[in-house]
C-alpha cells in the first residue's frame, strides 16, 4: 500500500467529519472536541511507547497507525493543514538535531 500517504488519511478524515455520520468515529471525535480527541492522542501515544520498550513490533505498527490517524484528527480539528507540519519539516531538513537543539538552547547541546 505505498501509494497510500498521510494526505490521503487527511482527506478521508475531513470528509468523514463533514458527514456527520453517527456510525464515524471521526464524525464523533470532532463532536466531542479538542480535549476528547487529544486525549486519545495522548493514549496512543503511550501504547505506542508500550509496544516500542516492549520490542512488539507487530503492536507498534498497529498502535502507530492509531496514533498517525488521532494526530490527523486533531491537526484538523485545530484547522492545521499536514502540508504546515509537511513544510516545517522541509524547513528543517539540512540542519541535524543536535545542531537546531543547540541552537534554541545555547550551552546544552
Ligand atoms: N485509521 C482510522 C482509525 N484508527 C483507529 N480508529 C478508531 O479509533 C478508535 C480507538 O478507540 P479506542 O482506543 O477506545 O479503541 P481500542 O484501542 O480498540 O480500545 P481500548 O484501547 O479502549 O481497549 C477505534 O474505534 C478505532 O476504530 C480509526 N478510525 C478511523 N480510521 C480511518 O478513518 C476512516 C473513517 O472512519 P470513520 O470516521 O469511523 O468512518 C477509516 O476508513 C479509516 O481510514
Amino acid at each position: 500500500m505505498a501509494d497510500f500517504s498521510l494526505a490521503d488519511l487527511e482527506r478521508i478524515i475531513r470528509e468523514r467529519a463533514r458527514s456527520g455520520d453517527p456510525d464515524s468515529w471521526t464524525a464523533r471525535l470532532f463532536a466531542s472536541g479538542m480535549e476528547k480527541a487529544a486525549k486519545k492522542l495522548g493514549e496512543e501515544a503511550v501504547e505506542t511507547v508500550i509496544s516500542a520498550v516492549g520490542r512488539d513490533r507487530d503492536g507498534l505498527v498497529s498502535e502507530s497507525a492509531d496514533l498517525l490517524y488521532h494526530w490527523l484528527v486533531v491537526l484538523a480539528i485545530a484547522e492545521v493543514p499536514l502540508s504546515r507540519v509537511l513544510d516545517e519539516l522541509e524547513r528543517r531538513t539540512g540542519q541535524s538535531g543536535v545542531a537546531e537543539k543547540a541552537a534554541r538552547s545555547p550551552g546544552r547541546a
